[in-house]
């Protein structure tokens, strides 16, 4: 099934952040969540999984993901927040044991064989197995942020929501990270991840949803989605989106800077 959201709207400290957005993520896709700074990406990912009281509609798996219970929910959906707290001092095979939690009973910790595979799988698929032993706060920010998608890959979720989850991974990093993310979605998964380039989004969403000032400007495939009218409409910019030959995928070519909107140095 797909995520299905209608009508979403939602409040913070009296201004409306986000204002009847729908849209669908479908099965076993990789759904783009892309807009400019403050569009409302964040808060959108955050009240899909209800930890921001919203109104609307969020369906996924025949199932009102507002109305479960934590527990429940957590069953079904991971979100790889963009700045995650973690406990400083634990290792970082604790951190991803921390996805197993809603899979036990209140005094099992996760050490059953099943536990531990997922674990050790979670770890390897993220690159992240030679830093089992590690403390999390010793790690760098781009091992942090693979050890947060590990933890939520051992939820084994159906549903995987990510905000920005390339920010502090090199480009190699990048790349690893949206082949996994294809591959957990061809194997099943429903895929919804924030994120700033667009190179990536054209590259290796099948979807996109793209958000401007709290309200839904377009969705639909990148192909269709990306185009001049619409990157000029959403960021103020005039690029288009070619097909390259030699990479074999479609790369954005941004036509002109606009210096005027950069910051003014008087050196
Ligand atoms: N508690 C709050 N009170 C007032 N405004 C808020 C609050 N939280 C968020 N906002 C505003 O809501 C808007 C959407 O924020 P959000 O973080 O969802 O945007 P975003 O698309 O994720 O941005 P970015 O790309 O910069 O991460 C912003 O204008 C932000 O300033």
């Amino acid at each position: 099934m797909s995520l299905e959201v209608a009508n979403l709207s939602l409040r913070k400290a009296g201004k409306t952040i986000l204002s009847d957005i729908g849209f669908t993520a479908p099965r076993g896709q990789v759904t783009g969540l892309i807009g400019p700074n403050g569009a409302g990406k964040s808060t959108l990912l955050a009240a899909l999984l209800g930890f921001t009281p919203s109104s609307g509609h969020v369906r996924f798996e025949d199932q009102d993901l507002m109305a479960m219970t934590r527990r429940d929910r957590a069953r079904l959906a991971a979100f790889v927040e963009q700045s995650a707290n973690t406990e400083e001092r634990l290792s970082v095979r604790d951190v991803v044991a921390l996805g197993r939690i809603p899979f036990q009973s209140a005094l099992a910790s996760a050490n059953g064989a099943e536990d531990q595979a997922v674990i050790a799988a979670a770890l390897a698929e993220t690159g992240m197995t030679a830093f089992t032993a590690r403390r999390f706060d010793t790690l760098s920010g781009g091992e942090q942020q693979r050890v947060h998608i590990a933890r939520a890959l051992a939820q084994t979720p159906h549903l995987l929501l990510l905000d920005e989850p390339t920010s502090h991974l090199d480009i190699s990093a990048q790349l690893q990270l949206l082949a996994l993310l294809r591959r957990k979605a061809m194997a099943g998964t429903t895929v919804l991840l924030a994120l700033h380039d667009l190179d990536l989004a054209a590259r290796f969403c099948d979807h996109l949803v793209v958000l401007k000032a709290g309200t839904l400007a377009a969705e639909g495939a990148p192909a269709l989605v990306l185009d001049p009218a619409l990157l000029h409409h959403v960021y103020g910019v005039r690029a288009r989106l070619l097909h390259d030959a030699f990479a074999g995928h479609s790369v954005i070519v941004y036509d002109e800077a606009i210096p005027e909107a950069l910051p003014h140095n008087p050196d």
